[in-house]
């Protein structure tokens, strides 16, 4: 047994939860609910009423997170201390979005002035791009970016570009490769025009498998295309924290842009890994996009815990995993800009505290990260939200929306909204048995059928959600989203105690996907491995079942 499970909080806490009465009972017995349920800060509005909660829930809750010394960890966090302790490294992403006049110490030096000259060297080449001043090896201006990384050297700058669409500066487009199939490369380099073609290769260790192929490809079709050695200058870039590893594979060390053993690949859009999205929206929306993640620092480090939004957020993630048995929470953007959002949010949760030993190396004796999963409104309410409403598993869900759009087109935003907080509505107080039957009385069923389809029709309701607003996506409050779910990712990592920034799990896939990459390029069959490896190997090898 863990301290955290003997803990006379978390004792407290299943005790009370099974105690609660419905949501709908919640709303009558309180008026103020929503008043009280809800907060502000940094561009985005959070009502969290909507949950499985009273006053003593969240008093609880904050105790919990006292008592985990969740206020003095958020300090070790933005003071540089090592809290990474598995790679002994500094997590200082809030770092790469500080103000140029702070000081932050990672290893005994002061970080800021490397962000700062970095963040410069971007705005020269993203103006130098932009403006057609650079220019391809034909003396032709840029017109297409090809962006190739994996994990969060891919995941961020892509979904955070789609996000940004109504910022893009006309006349560059950026086409984003991640999967080592070829498919992805070949496709995106269909119709593209290598003279009018900037690649940019995004790898923190510059090691990666996937993106080292694919750069190489990339390097062979822009030299089939008629580009020769000394061409590549014009059309190849790199971001990397192992600038000596670039340099030796053929980059021209002019166009090396550096990141940090301190940034984590999943923290990492708000580094030089932003670029292929400084190039689309250009500086000046870039900055605004640092700022709004800033803002949202400051909340954090600063705010006490019950009206901290990232600390609510993640305390009532835990209510539901620790306390209620969720195993899945749900992302649900009513914005189609937003619509990468769960899948980003999925890397950032699932790979942080996907663990299950404490910093310390016990064995946890709770549940820690969930499976974050999610989609755009409405699309999903045509599908998985059956199983939201009348599935048997508890699945809390964030709902995201703007309250004006980017594209006011007569009714639209009204029914998106109205969709989104009927929703809300629906699965908090679902529908009961008496009421589903009221709704059958005028039809010509007889009594039995009727009992037997408003059976179907009962909703348990009861089901927790999330509504943030804000006024209107922009990079600002589109960094201050993200900001938000990064530390909501931390406090939770907190509370479980585990290591939120390392990701061993993923390490033995790659090792042993290397190992089954010789024995498919050997000469013999494969004999070595599990008769299941053994047989794929070889089937593989055979090219035909
Ligand atoms: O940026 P790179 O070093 O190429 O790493 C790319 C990605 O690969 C790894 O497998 C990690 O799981 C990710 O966290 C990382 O972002």
């Amino acid at each position: 047994m863990t301290t955290l499970t003997q803990s006379t909080t978390w004792k407290a806490l299943q005790a009370h939860t099974s105690q609660l009465p419905h949501m709908r009972e919640l709303f009558a017995q309180n008026p103020q609910r929503f008043d009280q349920m809800s907060v502000k800060a940094c561009g985005l509005f959070l009502d969290y009423s909507k949950n499985r909660i009273n006053n003593d829930t969240l008093e609880l809750l904050f105790a919990l997170a006292k008592e985990a010394n969740l206020t003095d960890k958020i300090a070790a966090m933005f003071n540089g201390d090592v809290i990474n302790n598995t790679e002994h490294r500094a997590v200082l992403h809030t770092a790469l979005r500080s103000k140029a006049e702070q000081e932050i110490i990672a290893e005994g030096t002061n970080i800021v002035p490397e962000v700062q000259q970095t963040l410069a060297k971007m705005a020269g080449f993203v103006e130098s791009v932009q403006s057609g001043q650079w220019k391809g090896y034909t003396g032709k201006a840029i017109t297409d970016v090809v962006s190739i990384g994996i994990g969060g050297s891919f995941l961020g700058p892509k979904i955070v570009s789609q996000a940004l669409r109504p910022y893009w500066h006309a006349g560059l487009n950026c086409h984003f490769v991640a999967n080592v199939d070829a498919t992805s490369i070949c496709e995106k380099l269909k119709g593209l025009n290598a003279e009018t073609t900037l690649f940019v290769m995004s790898s923190k260790s510059f090691g990666t498998q996937e993106t080292l192929t694919n750069t190489l490809s990339a390097k062979d079709w822009f030299l089939a295309q008629g580009a020769t050695q000394q061409d590549i200058a014009k059309h190849f870039v790199a971001v990397t924290s192992n600038v000596a590893k670039a340099t030796e594979f053929g980059m021209d060390a002019n166009n090396i842009f550096p990141m940090w053993d301190w940034v984590g690949g999943r923290y990492s859009l708000w580094s030089a890994i932003g670029l292929p999205i400084a190039l689309l929206v250009g500086m000046d929306n870039f900055k605004a996009l640092l700022d709004g993640a800033h803002q949202m620092d400051e909340h954090f480090a600063n705010t006490p815990l019950p009206q901290n939004m990232p600390v609510i957020m993640a305390m009532l993630s835990v209510l539901y995993g620790n306390f209620h048995g969720s195993q899945s929470h749900v992302i649900l953007t009513y914005d189609h800009y937003l619509r990468g959002l769960p899948a980003y949010f999925q890397q950032l949760d699932m790979e942080s505290n996907g663990k299950s030993v404490t910093l310390n190396g016990t064995d946890v004796d709770y549940s820690t990260g969930p499976v974050i999963w999610g989609g755009e409104g409405t699309n999903g309410q045509h599908a998985y939200h059956q199983l939201l409403h009348q599935g048997t598993a508890l699945i809390p869900a964030d709902f995201i929306m703007p309250l004006q759009s980017h594209n006011p087109l007569g009714e639209h935003h009204d029914q998106l909204a109205s969709n989104c907080f009927g929703q809300t509505q629906a699965l908090m107080q679902g529908r009961t048995f008496e009421e589903a039957l009221a709704e059958l009385s005028n039809s010509k069923l007889d009594e039995q059928q009727k009992a037997l389809i408003a059976k179907h029709k009962v909703m348990s309701g009861n089901k927790p959600s999330n509504t943030l607003l804000m006024d209107k996506l922009t990079p600002t409050t589109l960094g201050a989203l993200i900001a938000l779910y990064e530390h909501r990712t931390f406090v939770q990592g907190a509370i479980w105690q585990i290591n939120s920034f390392d990701q061993w799990g993923v390490e033995l896939g790659k090792q042993l996907g290397n190992d089954v990459l010789e024995r498919i390029g050997a000469d013999k069959d494969a004999t070595e491995l599990d008769s299941s490896s053994n047989a794929l190997v070889n089937l593989y090898r055979q090219g035909k079942l």
